[in-house]
């Protein structure tokens, strides 16, 4: 009778506690894992309202006001909020441009245009971005955005292609060139892959400056875990989860190996 008894309760508690319990913490697991990649992706409603009202409310042929409207669109929209650069990090990133004075940027994960249009801003006339957007639907958005806010085709090119994809076909387009900058915006657990990429295709020279966002993401650990371990890359600054890195050198690699 005694351990009947003591089998039912224990039954009882296993699955009126332990099980709940344990579906709960594995639920709170995959949600720290993973939310933060969720609010990297807005959805098709979103960005259209969004691209809406900076047409609309912006001064066309003025990135200032264009920036200027996303922002005001992003504080009655915490996803979009959650997605451009803040106050610091827009400072941040003027200040580390400028020191570098960059020639020739790539921008990949540039969803509403937001950091490719902050970045054709400090580009010289001369310079040359090139925006890379997978998905079509943000891509057509971004790049209407970049027109608006007046940047002409000869200053930017919108690739509309997976990050991996496009940064084997850029190592066509620029040719002899190489990148002075790399602006690292998608997902963070492709940041690692991204730059071995970067690095194969011979695009990268010493003093490149790399900046990669999102890095306190747990997805963002290989990536970190490696620069922290490779003697080609020099952490110099960083701002609220966007970091500066330099190129110290260069590799070459040998397909025939
Ligand atoms: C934080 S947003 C980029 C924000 C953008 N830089 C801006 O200023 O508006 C994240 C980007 O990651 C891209 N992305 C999301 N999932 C991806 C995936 N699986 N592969 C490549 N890119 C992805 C999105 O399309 C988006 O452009």
């Amino acid at each position: 009778m005694i351990p009947a008894l003591m089998a039912s309760s224990s039954l009882v508690l296993l699955t009126g506690l332990i099980v709940p319990f344990c579906t709960g913490m594995v639920w709170i697991l995959y949600k720290y894992r993973f939310w933060k990649m969720d609010t990297l992706v807005v959805d098709v409603k979103t960005q259209q309202a969004l691209r809406r009202y900076v047409l609309f409310e912006s001064v066309h042929g003025k990135p200032d006001s264009v920036l200027l409207t996303f922002k005001e669109y992003a504080k009655q929209d915490r996803q979009i909020k959650g997605l451009l650069f803040t106050a610091e990090q827009d400072i941040f990133l003027a200040d580390v441009v400028k020191k570098y004075n960059p020639l020739t940027a790539v921008a990949l994960g540039t969803q509403c245009g937001y950091s490719a249009i902050q970045l054709l801003t400090l580009l010289p006339c001369n310079g040359k971005l090139y925006a890379v957007e997978h998905d079509e639907n943000m891509a057509e958005s971004a790049e209407e955005m970049i027109l608006v806010s007046g940047f002409k085709n000869q200053q930017f090119s919108m690739l509309f292609q997976h990050p991996i994809d496009a940064i084997h076909a850029l190592s066509n387009h620029i040719n002899e060139n190489k990148v002075d900058l790399v602006l690292m915006d998608h997902q963070p657990d492709q940041y690692l892959q991204a730059l071995q990429v970067l690095e194969e295709v011979g695009v990268l020279h010493q003093g490149t400056l790399i900046l990669a966002n999102n890095i306190e993401q747990s997805a963002a650990k290989e990536f970190m875990d490696h620069l922290q371990s490779h003697l080609y890359f020099e952490i110099i600054s960083s701002c609220q989860g966007l970091i500066a890195i330099q190129c110290t050198k260069t590799r070459v690699f040998n397909y025939n190996d």
